[in-house]
């Protein structure tokens, strides 16, 4: 097993309230497209508005671009500490982080390269050669699943066919970014049914993202109705997110989806990767004229990607972050902070009934 190491300060690793799901019944509640599909479009927008979230298949990357980058990335994962931070810098935000994910008191049990990945380079000169190219070539190909995906978005929502694409891909001054997870297994027992945190609750502030990961479970989106269910992990699919920036693009239509990581209990780490498409940072993120009824309002005050970039670096994970640009309050849900949680410290859970109680 590879040890996380990190500053005595950020020893504590808060739980989540993990309730057993029905395995049969998780997989059912997420949609799987076909993007080869005669009506992936149709599907593609169905499911990003039902559940912000699907499974895509048949995308056209051969499994040994993946693989390829999976096995590069868990050799660099394996290095002292210290070589990770001097070959890749420390994350602020891009760089390798272990346990501190952004700058304002989240945690979790994971390590990460984060990576700017725009204009096709792999903005990190000293990473090992080998994984810089299965950082390219993999980047390249999830790129192309990314604007593959953009472009059915479109379809489905009736606009111009590059629109949404041309944002992303290709875009002069964008904002692509690859996140490189890994979870070792956790030697920390949570109490009951909570699950230590491997990534806190979230929505992603991008336009998109798509993710693959290895075999190893963790992964977990909250639906509509509250619940959250369990992503059984497909290294052979990408699992596609909408952001905060698509939900604001089609004026709450889709809606970017909540999720997390719990960390891994057995014996296997878990390996991810997203590619966040983001946009330029001049980029106004208002409802597409297009898509909106006539007289219907923005419920969103206009603002650019830069702005919604430098206010999200600002918050906590599980902080609504779209919050502060809403104009109707009502719309959407209550602004929360993150809750309080309870901790592991040192090797052991604290099943205090006052701190299991405030699991989110
Ligand atoms: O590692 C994962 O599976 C998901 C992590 C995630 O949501 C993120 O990096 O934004
Ligand atoms: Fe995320």
């Amino acid at each position: 097993m590879v040890a996380i190491t990190a500053p005595s300060s950020i020893e504590q690793i808060p739980l989540m309230r993990c309730p057993k799901a029905n395995a049969g019944q998780a997989a059912a509640a997420i949609p799987c497209v076909d993007l080869s599909a005669p009506g992936a479009a149709a599907a593609v927008a169905d499911a990003c508005r039902s559940v912000g979230f699907f499974r895509a298949t048949n995308h056209g990357v051969p499994a040994g671009v993946a693989d390829a980058l999976e096995s590069r990335a868990m050799a660099f994962f394996a290095l002292p500490a210290q070589d990770k931070v001097d070959m890749s810098g420390a994350a602020r935000p891009l760089g390798y982080g272990s346990k501190t994910i952004g700058s304002n008191g989240d945690v979790g049990w994971l390590e990460y390269l984060l990576l700017s990945v725009s204009s096709n380079s792999v903005k990190v000169s000293s990473l090992p050669p080998p994984l810089r190219t299965a950082l390219e070539e993999y980047t390249a190909a999830v790129r192309e699943v990314g604007g593959r995906v953009l472009e059915l978005i479109a379809e489905g929502l009736g606009v111009d066919r590059a629109l949404l694409r041309s944002m992303v891909v290709g875009r002069e001054g964008g904002d692509e970014l690859v996140r490189v997870n890994h979870y070792p297994p956790c030697p920390l027992r949570a109490p009951g049914d909570c699950g230590v945190t491997g990534f806190g609750e979230h929505t992603d502030p991008q336009i998109i993202s798509v993710l693959r990961s290895n075999c190893t479970a963790g992964l977990q989106i909250k639906l509509r109705d509250g619940r959250w269910v369990p992503v059984p992990p497909d290294p052979e699919s990408f699992f596609v997110n909408v952001g905060d920036s698509l939900q604001v693009l089609t004026n709450g239509r889709f809606r970017s989806v909540k999720h997390r990581v719990v960390a891994p209990e057995g014996a296997q780490s878990r390996l991810s990767v997203i590619y966040f498409g983001g946009t330029a940072a001049s980029q106004r993120i208002a409802p597409l004229p297009q898509v909106m009824r006539d007289g219907e309002q923005s419920l969103y005050r206009e603002f650019t990607w830069g702005e919604y970039k430098r206010a999200a670096y600002k918050t906590r994970l599980g902080d609504h972050r779209l919050g502060p640009f809403e104009l109707r309050a009502a719309a959407s849900e209550p602004a929360q902070g993150a809750d309080p949680q309870p901790h592991c410290s040192s090797g052991t859970c604290m099943p205090q009934q006052q701190q299991v109680a405030q699991v989110y």
